[in-house]
């Protein structure tokens, strides 16, 4: 391959072959690596048999993710330069062995959004009409992965996703972030001053509340089960001339050919959402990761202290508290923790059974990359 380094040209059809001839060799490679993918699967399958082979690997990919940011001499962004190489990843792994990809849909969600950014567009895309329908066709093998969201950071967390977890055998084996901006749409023949309702998903109205009450203080708010239903909802009352409006983002948008009445009316700039990838292993070590585990306190004075002393103690990062109603036993708690690091982890280990010890139960639900993209 010639030196990268070598001078530019400075006249376009120099600079043009110039691009031609890098493209060739690029091509080449890509193809060369897509080989290299495929005889990967083979050593699998050799290695594993036809039943248990595992061919997605999100240690893996956030290793060779994280090489590509860390050796990024530019002129493109790290962000920019791991975009392209999820895509070339997402292309070999389609080559081992195409992913169906269970989202909670319909096409449009924010959640279709965050798996095509975690795996790359090159997947089945499976859209489920609700979070535990999610976990079941991933628990039925239909699906291979499953993206549910999980927290947000003006609204807290998802409780359907959090519960789904109490009687699921499935693992966490990553986590995605979105940037999440909503839109106030209509149908393109509708007139926003005759809009009487706005639909939307109720985490997203939340998300959006200040702003709705200043400027559509007398419009009636109606919760449905996703922003993309909304937008499909806005759409369909638009071709009956009925002046509906939906909150949702920019896919939705595009997809149910609306048109934007305001852009960015999200309450806080920041707002963020954090999804997680469900599937049937416990991932290995990636070197940077995160656990998830479910904890159901006895219930007596103290229980919760035991619990968190055990971090302090160990010098083990937790980073995220959640408590849900145990279904069990009245003024019972089931506590949703994360913490910095692998259950494999040595000092993570200790922590895991100090608190078995303390607690009635303790699931670790995955650990898994911290997200990279
Ligand atoms: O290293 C592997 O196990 C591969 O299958 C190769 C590869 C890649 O393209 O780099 C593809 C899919 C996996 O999810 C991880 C990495």
């Amino acid at each position: 391959m010639s030196n990268s380094k070598q001078a530019v040209p400075d006249t376009l059809p120099l600079l043009r072959d110039r691009i031609d001839s890098i493209d060739s060799q690029i091509q080449s490679l890509i193809n060369e690596r897509a080989r290299c993918a495929q005889k990967v699967a083979e050593v699998k399958l050799a290695e594993q048999g036809d039943e248990a082979v595992v061919f997605y690997r999100p240690e893996r990919e956030a290793q060779v993710l994280r090489r590509v940011m860390e050796r990024n001499e530019g002129p493109l962004g790290n962000e920019e330069m791991a975009k392209v190489f999820r895509q070339i990843m997402s292309s070999c792994l389609a080559l081992e062995k195409p992913m169906r990809i269970a989202f909670l849909g319909p096409e449009g969600t924010f959640t279709q959004q965050a798996a095509l950014k975690h795996f790359g567009k090159s997947i089945i895309s499976a859209p489920m009409a609700a979070i535990d329908e999610v976990f079941r066709e991933v628990e039925s093998g239909a699906a291979n992965y499953g993206v549910v969201p999980v927290e947000n950071s003006t609204e807290g967390v998802v409780n359907h996703t959090l519960d789904s977890f109490r009687d699921s055998r499935l693992k966490i084996c990553g986590e995605v972030e979105e940037r999440i901006h909503h839109h106030l749409l209509v149908s393109p023949n509708i007139n926003a001053d005759d809009v009487t309702h706005i639909y939307s998903h109720q985490q997203s109205l939340a998300q959006c509340r200040a702003w709705l009450d200043r400027y559509w203080p007398h419009v009636e708010r109606v919760a449905v089960s996703s922003n993309a239903e909304a937008a499909r909802l806005a759409a369909d009352a638009g071709r009956s001339g009925k002046a509906i409006a939906a909150i949702a983002g920019e896919v939705a948008c595009e997809l149910y050919g609306l048109t934007k009445v305001s852009a960015n009316i999200e309450d806080r700039p920041d707002n963020t959402t954090r999804f997680l990838i469900v599937g049937h292993e416990y991932v290995p070590q990636s070197g940077k990761d995160k656990t998830s585990l479910l904890i159901s306190a006895k219930n007596e004075p103290g229980a919760l202290y035991h619990l968190l002393e055990a971090f302090e103690r160990h010098g083990v990062d937790m980073t995220r508290l959640e408590t849900r109603p145990s279904l069990m036993s009245r003024w019972g708690y089931i506590f949703y923790i994360d913490f910095v690091g692998h259950y494999q982890d040595e000092a993570c280990q200790v922590v895991i059974e100090a608190l078995r010890s303390r607690a009635s139960e303790v699931k670790v639900l995955g650990s898994y990359p911290v997200a990279v993209l």
